[in-house]
């Protein structure tokens, strides 16, 4: 059977996993405390983790010593010292959830992530990609919203440089579209609760369909009184999904001119602000400058 006839897509190896780990009150071990090590402390405390870091004080990041001392002191039992490898050190990798090392010896490295391997811990190790049972990726959140780029180990520069592509092209009122949405969820859940059966069905074709009908910004501006109109006369009408124009939200003028610029841009520009932006740009300079000429030839003449 040829790719073209095969029902489903057709299975390329060679990806990484890619999940959201839950690591709210998880121990890590974090060996290292320079550069790399001052990056992954600072994602592990935004996940929640509870960290111990080992490294010397004196080649300390001023970052992670920051971290240590002053904003996340509950979080992190920090020891003083040089990590002195999987067989003698007092600290046990088997006793952690997740190991990670970020130092500049590679044979240290290399024991540690041989021991996490028979412990069945995961481990991440900077300088070592075959050494990694997970990489890192250029990451960016915006509150409930997380995205990571990977490249796979190939071009970890370029992971940055398409993260920051992706941020610039994010619509202003995401966060608040996926936080209207989340407290609507549950509010739909309060009114409608159990798990799975027919009835998840129907509370997911619901939520679908409501996500289909608002826009972003329109999602993002939903009172509690609005989601209250969408469960009483939408929810408990059947499961009729109510638009915006239904409970009395006029389009507005923002509204409108969202719509206008899609329209515009997508025409225009195949759906790129900034190839648009440029064309009004450069619109307006080829017309100012013949004006420019032409308003100058007039005061020559009157003079
Ligand atoms: C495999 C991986 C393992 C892991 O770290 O998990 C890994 C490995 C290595 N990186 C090295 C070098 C650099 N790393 C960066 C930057 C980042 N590296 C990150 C992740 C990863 N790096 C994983 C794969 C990610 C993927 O799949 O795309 C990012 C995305 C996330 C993060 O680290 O938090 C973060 C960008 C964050 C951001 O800006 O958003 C830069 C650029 C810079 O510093 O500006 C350089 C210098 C340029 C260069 O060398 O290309 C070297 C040394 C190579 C050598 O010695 O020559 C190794 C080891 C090796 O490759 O052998
Ligand atoms: N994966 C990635 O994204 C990148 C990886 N690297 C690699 O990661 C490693 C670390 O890089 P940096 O943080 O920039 O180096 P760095 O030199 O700033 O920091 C190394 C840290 O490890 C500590 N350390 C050394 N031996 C130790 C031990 N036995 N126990 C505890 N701590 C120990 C040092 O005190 C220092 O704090 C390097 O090998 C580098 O090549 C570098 C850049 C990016």
């Amino acid at each position: 059977m040829s790719d073209s006839e095969a029902p489903y897509p057709t299975i390329i190896k060679g990806a990484s996993f890619l999940l959201a780990w839950r690591l709210e009150g998880k121990k890590v071990l974090l060996i290292g405390g320079g550069l790399v090590a001052s990056g992954r402390l600072y994602y592990l405390l935004e996940a929640g983790a509870h960290v111990t870091v080992i490294s010397p004080r004196k080649r300390l990041h001023p970052e992670t010593a920051y971290r240590i001392d002053v904003s996340n002191t509950e979080d992190i039992i920090y020891e003083d010292r040089d990590y002195v490898g999987p067989e003698d050190d007092k600290l046990n990798v088997a006793d952690y959830d997740m190991v990670l090392t970020a130092i500049d010896e590679v044979g240290l490295s290399r024991r540690v992530c041989i021991a996490c391997r028979e412990a069945r811990v995961p481990v991440n190790v900077a300088d070592v990609p075959p050494e990694c049972d997970f990489y890192f990726g250029s990451q960016l959140r915006r509150g409930p919203l997380q995205i990571m780029v990977s490249t796979s180990g190939r071009g970890p520069k370029i992971a940055s440089l398409i993260r920051k592509q992706i941020e610039a092209s994010l619509p202003e009122d995401v966060e608040e579209a996926i936080d209207s949405v989340g407290k609507l969820r549950g509010e739909l859940r309060q009114r409608a609760p159990g798990t799975g059966g027919s009835l998840g069905q129907k509370r997911m074709n619901w939520m679908i369909g409501i996500c289909d009908a608002w826009r972003l910004d329109e999602l993002g501006g939903m009172t509690p009184e609005v989601r209250k109109q969408l469960l009483d006369e939408g929810w408990n009408n059947n499961g009729k999904i109510l638009s915006p124009r239904d409970v009395g939200l006029k389009s507005g003028v923002a509204g409108w001119w969202m719509d206008i610029r899609t329209k515009v841009v997508d025409t225009l520009a195949g759906g790129d602000p900034q190839v648009l932006r440029a064309g009004i740009a450069g619109f307006i300079v080829g017309g100012a400058i013949p004006g420019a000429i032409y308003i100058g030839m007039l005061y020559q003449k009157r003079k």
